[in-house]
């Protein structure tokens, strides 16, 4: 397909927009891409992700070199939590995105980024995908709550909410803190597959780390191509999914079109610090100071 977003479709995706993996057309440079991710990674993680997704990790096996085959992964992964991988090309609708989540099939990237994207890419390829996301699927009750949102994901089209569950993924699947005894400690794919924001989340002054308010989530808009100005920190997984899969979100729907604010992102960065459990209260340096792009040009 000409179409850039179908970056290996070998042929037309299903009406579900899966596609074989076709993992034995990799090439040599494929494979070596995901082990240098995999190594850069491997020596940021330990003592910053948690530990739900380092047992994970470990428990796939997804080191032993090269990009996973997602037939036998899912074998691996089926057996413990009933998940299975599918493939496809890129981006995939909304809908076909939720329908996928509410049968437990995660939709990956079947492509790779090339070797000069190695830090940054604007579309989940397989190494976002499964090393990112695929780890907490081996956690139960993790994997409940990814299922819980798929199935979140299709009510909300009917109410017009998608774009606020959106956030809501994204504060947590994509972005999520959890508090640990030592400390807090990163869940979220979008962070564990970025060696720099892995160290930023938790460490740098520059943003706000915030306790868990579900209302708030769905309404604080967020970045999709920069480091996160506020990150918001689960107390465990069980408490994340009494305050989703748990809550009926129905009313908050309703509300937010009384009030019009229905689809919007009514809180900043700056407007979130009024919750009632700030872990941290950010200086927001770093995008004062103009974010990854001054980076990139200092
Ligand atoms: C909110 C929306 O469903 C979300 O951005 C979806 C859209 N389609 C997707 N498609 C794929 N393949 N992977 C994704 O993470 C997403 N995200
Ligand atoms: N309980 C939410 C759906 C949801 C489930 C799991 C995670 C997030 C949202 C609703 O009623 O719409
Ligand atoms: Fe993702």
């Amino acid at each position: 397909m000409s179409d850039p977003a179908f970056h290996r479709a070998n042929q037309a995706p299903a009406e579900d927009y899966t596609v074989p993996q076709d993992w034995e057309s990799y090439t040599a440079e494929e494979h070596g891409t995901w082990d240098t991710l995999y190594a850069r990674l491997r020596s940021v993680l330990p003592g910053r992700a948690d530990d739900a997704y380092l047992q994970g990790l470990e428990a796939l096996d997804l080191g032993t070199g090269g990009i996973p085959h997602f037939g036998r992964l899912s074998d691996e992964l089926e057996k413990l939590t009933g998940w299975r991988v599918v493939a496809v090309p890129g981006l995939v609708p909304d809908e076909v995105f939720f329908d996928h989540l509410a049968n437990r099939r995660f939709p990956a990237g079947n492509f790779i980024r090339k070797p000069d994207q190695l830090d940054y890419i604007e579309e989940p390829d397989v190494f976002h995908d499964v090393f990112g996301h695929v780890p907490m699927l081996t956690d139960p009750v993790f994997a409940d709550y990814i299922q819980a949102y798929g199935e979140g994901g299709l009510k909300s089209l009917e109410s017009g909410a998608l774009k606020n569950l959106a956030a809501l993924y994204w504060y947590t699947v994509e972005f999520g803190l959890i508090e640990r005894p030592e400390g807090l400690r990163i869940y979220g794919a979008g962070i564990v597959s970025s060696p720099a924001e892995s160290v930023f989340a938790l460490e740098d002054p520059s943003p706000n780390r915030l306790g868990f308010d579900t209302e708030r989530l769905l309404r604080t808009g967020y970045r999709i191509d920069d480091f996160q100005q506020t990150y918001f920190v689960a107390k465990s997984y069980e408490d994340l999914l009494a305050r989703t899969r748990d809550l009926d979100f129905g009313p908050i729907y309703a509300r937010m079109r009384e009030e019009g604010t229905m689809g919007k992102y009514s809180f900043t960065p700056e407007d979130v610090l009024q919750t009632d459990e700030i872990y941290t209260r950010g200086t927001q340096d770093y995008a004062k100071g103009g974010g990854r792009a001054a980076s990139a040009l200092a």
